[in-house]
């Protein structure tokens, strides 16, 4: 479905399919499909989004603190367009392999943008949403610096860590959210810029 798309980079291997996605079990219902090197042309698009995107800081309420969010993000609702057309293929090819398994398409984009190893996410599940109560998956493609992310079973258990590598593919699927957590932890050593893309299914969060 890539021939002649955006995707196509002639001096590079082209796109994986996502049938070569490896799928891990993991307690509770839950599972990881992780697929190493998804998109070609992952320099490019980093490039493209690192300066195209209107990058926004945030803070939030912390107890009786605010303090600012450790990392940029930006949104894209349903409906609204994408930063980059490689974005909306990496979402077709996403809904054409997943929407019969997750029962609806990704819709929203959610774009972080980690600026070196100060940025982080703290350890939570996609749960503002229908993630809290229902299945459901999220696909994460990942440009730029490699970082970890942790998973954990909310209930106690030991941590699993993947890196996340330029052009890297992970989606959480089954009861992740609700039943464990994920973090990308801060990094001590000089890492450079990561941009996550984070695709959902409406009314998941
Ligand atoms: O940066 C990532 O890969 C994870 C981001 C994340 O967990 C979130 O935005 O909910
Ligand atoms: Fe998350």
């Amino acid at each position: 479905m890539f021939q002649g798309s955006l995707l196509d980079r002639a001096d590079e291997a082209g796109p994986r399919p996502l049938s070569e996605a490896r799928r891990t079990r993991l307690a509770h219902g839950a599972w990881i499909d992780v697929l190493p090197a998804w998109i070609p042309g992952a320099d490019a698009l980093f490039e493209r989004l690192h300066t195209s995107v209107p990058w926004r800081g945030e803070s939030r309420r912390m107890y009786d603190r605010v303090v600012d969010v450790p990392r940029l993000l930006s949104f894209y609702n349903e409906g609204t367009e994408l930063p980059d057309p490689v974005l909306d293929e990496a979402k077709a090819a996403l809904n054409a392999h997943y929407e019969e398994e997750l029962g609806e398409p990704f819709r929203t984009a959610g774009l972080c943008l980690y600026r070196d190893g100060r940025d982080s996410v703290a350890w939570h599940g996609d749960r503002i949403g229908r993630g809290a109560r229902a299945d459901t998956m999220v696909a994460i493609l990942s440009v730029g610096a490699p970082r970890q992310l942790l998973l954990r079973p909310r209930g106690g258990g030991p941590a699993i860590k993947r890196e996340l590598g330029h052009g890297d593919l992970i989606v959480m699927g089954g009861s992740c959210q609700r039943t464990w957590d994920h973090a990308i932890p801060k990094s001590t050593r000089a890492v450079g810029p990561r941009i996550s893309i984070q695709f959902r299914p409406r009314g998941v969060r």
